[in-house]
This record gives structure tokens, sequence and C-alpha cells, in this order.
């Protein structure tokens, strides 16, 4: 366990770490992050005992840091500084080998074998082991990187330190050296102490944050907790916008540039950009809009600008029909399958049928499209900025417009000769422009909800009346 105690501190005339205060568990991955010059280097500083506490007391296994000698505290605890351009002229092999002194025993005790498998060991798990007979200078940034990492590891310390360990790797290396550092927390308990400037690292690796803000803590909490837009917009004085990792549970956090900010509200998906075509029926939209949708390529949530619904009747003598052919169909009409949400139907004269409405603070344009066994396809385009809830009740609301207009029109399905209702066939889009204001509140949404129920309602009854 290590303890900071109301700790305040830093160099001569500055007094930078103001009454900080926290513990760190055994096994436990902790982060440090903030702005530039908040103090976590200073911090870390403190920790290490590199630079004296002025007020309060840091613990190490309930024992003050100024108590330890310096090779007790090296066999307790290892430091991973930033990387500078000062480097020794020793081979890789020696630089690591150097982490073992807090283990020896007087000046000349000699290199056990205990030492040598737990330094072959290291030099295997920071992946180091092909240039182990390289000098130093030779090493890219990234390389020295893990040197020192290694260097650190060879002590096996119960508490690991480190100033961004990240920086100067690669995507694979950065994964790499965390995921081992991970490891090392759950099977060694060893316990790690780190600063990150990458809040998403920071957010997938840790189990807790402490958030400086000028020396103080801003907040000390997990990732969850700490990685809200309101927080970190007010320490980090910019815009960010927060979204689950797609496979992980912890918060992801995006940069909104200024140009995209300040994007006029002048883009309007209206029929003009519609093609209705016997090999398709395409919308191709002037910018990528947010969508929601299911289909054969593009579903779930993404930027589109192409919208194909391709005919099925050219699905035939194909393995695997559906997404061979909408491939083969994009590709030919200069459709990028990335920027694409793709449907599928059989496309008949008149079942299709489309219709743009205007409200105070948004449009919408409409299309719907109506395949066999009442299977229909919906294009719902907003020119509005709507919330991720905003998409979830513009499907909901599709939906139950679909189930009201079978059952008025007295529509049942072929087998059960029940009232058909929504498909498994069926296909959805809601794709919005995302520009002007958020539809936020109550009474826009439910303008919203309602104009989509409307206008879903009377377009699948007019599709359905004419395929009749
Ligand atoms: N040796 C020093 N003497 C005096 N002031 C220092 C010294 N080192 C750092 N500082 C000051 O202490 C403050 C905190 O610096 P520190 O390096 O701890 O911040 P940081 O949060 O790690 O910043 P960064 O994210 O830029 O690495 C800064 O204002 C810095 O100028």
């Amino acid at each position: 366990m290590l303890t900071v105690d109301h700790v305040s501190g830093g160099y001569a005339d500055h007094p930078i770490i103001k009454d900080v205060t926290f513990s760190v568990k055994k096994g436990e991955f902790f982060g440090i992050v903030g702005p530039n010059g908040s103090g976590k280097t200073t911090l870390l500083k403190m920790i290490s005992g590199l630079i004296p506490v002025a007020q309060g007391s840091i613990l190490v296994n309930d024992k003050n840091i100024t108590r330890f000698s310096k090779k007790e505290l090296a066999r307790t605890m290892a430091v991973l500084p930033q990387l500078t351009s000062q480097t020794f002229p020793y081979t890789v092999k020696d630089t690591i080998a150097l982490g073992r002194y807090a283990h020896h025993n007087g000046l000349f005790q000699t290199w056990t074998e205990t030492d040598e498998s737990i330094l072959q060991k290291i030099l295997k798990q920071t992946n180091v082991e092909r240039f182990a007979e390289a000098s130093l200078h030779e090493l890219s940034g990234g390389e020295q990187q893990r040197v020192f990492l290694a260097q650190a590891l060879v002590q096996q310390p119960q508490f690991l330190l480190l100033d961004e360990p990240t920086n100067h790797l690669d995507l694979a290396h950065q994964k790499e050296l965390l995921d081992l550092l991970k490891k090392s927390t759950a099977e060694q308990k060893m316990t790690v102490i780190s600063i990150f400037h990458d809040l998403n690292l920071a957010s997938l690796y840790c189990d807790r944050l402490l958030l400086l803000r000028r020396g103080q803590t801003k907040m000390l909490d997990t990732p969850i907790q700490v990685l809200t837009e309101p927080i970190i917009e007010e320490v980090y004085q910019t815009t960010v916008k927060t979204h689950p990792h797609p496979e992980v549970a912890k918060p992801q956090l995006h940069m909104m540039p200024r140009s995209e900010l300040k994007l006029e509200n002048n883009i309007k998906i209206d029929e003009s950009y519609l093609v209705v075509k016997k090999e398709h029926i395409l919308l191709k939209s002037p910018i990528p809009l947010r969508t929601l949708s299911t289909g054969i390529c593009g579903s779930g949530v993404g930027w589109h600008s192409y919208f194909v619904i391709c005919d099925i009747n050219k699905a035939e003598n194909c393995n695997d029909p559906a997404h061979d052919i909408m491939q083969r169909h994009l590709i030919t009409h200069n459709f990028h399958p990335k920027a694409t949400v793709g449907m599928m139907t059989a496309i008949k004269r008149d079942n299709v049928a489309f219709q743009f409405w205007r409200e105070n603070q948004f449009s919408l344009f409409i299309v719907v499209i109506a395949g066999a066994e009442n299977a229909i396809n919906t294009w719902i385009f907003v020119n509005g900025k709507l919330k991720e809830t905003a998409f979830i009740q513009a499907v909901m609301s599709a939906m139950e417009a679909k189930v009201e207009a079978l059952k008025d029109m007295n529509i049942a399905t072929s087998k059960t000769n029940k009232t058909a209702d929504t498909a498994s066939t069926d296909n959805i889009l809601i794709a919005a422009t995302q520009q002007g204001k958020f539809l936020s509140n109550a009474s826009s949404t439910s303008v919203l909800v309602t104009a989509i129920r409307g206008g879903v309602y009377t377009l699948i009854k007019k599709v359905i009346r004419n395929t009749q």
C-alpha cells in the first residue's frame, strides 16, 4: 500500500503540489492525469523520493519514504522516467542488468543464476531480446523506452512508477507495454502508478485516476467517473465528446476540431438527392450523415454518405448473395462500401414512396420501399442534430407506425393469417445531418417522434396500396 497524505511541495520557490491525498492498493493500476504543468511529474518525483515533501507524508507499506535507505527503496520501488536524449554507451543487456544492483550486497557481488534467469525472462517479456547485444545509442526512442522498462522490471519492484511510458511507442508497442504492466498487476500484484497524457489509454488500463489541476486534486475516482465531458472540458479547457469503447466497458474521449464545430446549418436532404433506378435506389448526401441502421453493409452506428437499396433480383446464383452482390454493386458504381449503408429488396415500379416535411427546428425526408411479405425498408433523413436517444426513439416510432398502418389496412401475413407486424426482413435507417443545435428538450423530441410516426404511417399505406 502506498499512501500520499496531505502532501504539498515542489521546487525551492515553487510550491507546485498542494495538499494532495490518496492511497494506492497492492496490485492496483493507478493513473495520474492532468494538463501540462499541473504537477504530475513533480508528484511522481516526490513519491519516488527525488524531491522532498514540504508538508504531509508519503508512506510505503506504512513506512515513511524518508526512512528508507536508497537501496531499500530501490528494492521496493522502480521508476521509469520520461525518456531523455542522454544515453550511456552501454549494451542493452548491461543497461538492464544494472536494475539488479538493488538486490546485490556489497560492491563486487557476482552475477547469480537467479539474476540471469530474471534478466532472460524480462528480455523476452519486453521484446528487447533481439537487440540485447546492441549499444543503447543504436536504438530508436521506442526501443530505448522498452529497455528502460526492462531495467525497471528486473528490479522486481513492488511499486513501479512510470512517467508517460507510452511516449515514443508505436500502437502495437503501446498495447504490448500496457498489457504487460496490467498482467504484472494481476499476477505478481505489482502496483503501477503511471502518468498518462493519453486519456483513452488511461481509461482502458487504469483502475482509478487522479486528475490534477494546478497541483491540486480535481478528482480521484474510476475512469468512468473522471472522464466525463464537463470535467475534462473544465480542466483541459477544450471541447470533447465521450463515447463507450465498442468492446470494453470503459469510456473513450473524442476531440472536437474547431473546423467541425463551425459547420453551417445549410445542408438539407430532400428528394433532389434521391435517384430511383431499376437496379438501385440511391441517395447520395453531400456530407457524411450520422447513421443508425440495419442492413447488409454500414449497419450499426456510423457516418455515411451513400444510401443504396439494390435490386434483390440480381442476387441469384451466388453463394453469399446479399453480401457479394451488394459489394460488387457498390464497387461497380463507385459507392465506397465503407461510406455506404446498403440494403436489398425487390425493386418494382410503384413500391417506392417518399415525402419531405418541414417542422420548426428540423425537417424530415422519409423514403419507404416495400418488399415481399410486407418487408419494409425505411429511410428517415433528419435535417437537424440528434442525441443518441433521439435515434432510438426514431426507430421505435417508425416500427410503431408500420404496425399501425398494416393493422389499419387489415394486412395479414400469408403464413399465420394474423395481422402482419414488423418482419425480420425489415430494414431501417435513421440518418441525421447533425447540423445546427441539438433537439434536446422533451418537446422538440416529441415533435420529431410524432412527425416520424405520421410520415412513416402515411408512406407505408401509400406503397402498400400501390403494390396491392
Ligand atoms: N526543476 C524545476 N524547478 C522549478 N520549477 C519546475 C521544475 N520542474 C518543473 N517545474 C514547474 O513545475 C510545474 C509542474 O511541472 P510538472 O513537470 O510537474 O508538470 P506536469 O504535469 O508533469 O507537466 P507535463 O504534462 O507538461 O509533463 C510547472 O509549472 C513547471 O514549470
